[in-house]
């Protein structure tokens, strides 16, 4: 299996997503994001996150502006089977193994059968000798490690994850989140990943983009310049944590200073 998809840029120009003619999610979002880099967006829950998510992967059209990827529209890219999306809940088939809800992913993505390529990455996700479980003899974990696996078996260009690990308890979350992004960073996709974690954010990303309470508009822009393999406990992250929380602290004080006028 090869490692690497050829990566691919995402463009956000003005974006924005109005709901029902009154309920404004996302407003004129301008934000690019390079080809193979992972990015966390942060923001207060209800601010539009999902909604952002959703805009880049096509399954929302924009009420304005425009999300290119790779210079095309994201439908081009799905249709093409190089974007995978992973929610919250790892929506498996339960009637299916894990192989063969895995294979889904290739089958979703239009891409040839390779059993092969299943296995291996199955046994990278930690599932290896669970092949032939099906959903409901797994853990929460072991589901989301499946759904991870679906997800970059076809070795994505751009990977949305929203919320990946959100359902799951503090111990297997933190577990997850330290097993399963060196494989989406060793496959280069362009990542973007939806997380309420602060620490989360600062562990796995390249860079952090903090929101604004709805509608979503960006509030800050971070380089994360931290050297891979990082330590929680260290200065420098616990250093950058606060600055992130503060900077979410100061824009829900801000949005309820508005709601108050
Ligand atoms: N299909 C829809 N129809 C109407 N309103 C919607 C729809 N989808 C989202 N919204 C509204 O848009 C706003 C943003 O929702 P969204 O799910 O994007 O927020 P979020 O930041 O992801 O929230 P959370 O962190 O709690 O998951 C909310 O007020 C939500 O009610």
């Amino acid at each position: 299996m090869a490692e690497a998809a050829v990566p691919a840029d995402i463009q956000c120009s003005g974006v924005s997503r109005l709901f029902d003619g009154s309920i404004l999610a996302v407003d004129g979002i301008d934000l690019t994001f390079a080809a193979g880099r992972t990015t966390a967006l942060l923001g207060p829950s209800g601010c539009g996150k999902s909604t952002l998510l959703r805009l880049i992967a096509g399954l929302e059209d924009p009420t304005a502006g425009q999300v290119l990827i790779a210079g095309q529209p994201p439908q081009a890219l799905c249709k093409q089977g190089g974007l995978s999306v992973a929610f919250q809940d790892p929506c498996l088939l339960p009637w299916l193994t894990v192989t063969r809800n895995v294979a889904l992913g290739l089958r979703l993505a239009r891409q040839a059968p390779d059993p092969q390529a299943v296995d291996q990455m199955i046994n990278l996700v930690g599932l290896g000798g669970f092949q032939n479980a099906r959903p409901a003899a797994l853990s929460g974990g072991m589901r989301q490690r499946a759904a991870i696996a679906r997800a970059l078996v076809t070795r994505p260009r751009v990977l949305l994850l929203d919320e990946p690990f959100g359902a799951l308890d503090a111990l297997t979350r933190r577990q997850l989140a330290h097993d399963l992004p060196p494989l989406w960073q060793r496959q280069q996709a362009t990542t973007l990943l939806v997380t309420h974690s602060v620490d989360e954010a600062v562990m796995l990303a390249d860079r952090i983009v903090v929101l604004s309470p709805r509608p979503a508009r960006v509030m800050a822009d971070l380089d994360v310049t931290l050297p891979r393999s990082r330590d929680p406990e260290s200065a420098a992250f616990r250093r950058l944590s606060a600055e992130v929380l503060a900077l979410l602290i100061r824009g829900g004080e801000q949005a309820q200073a508005l709601a108050a006028q």
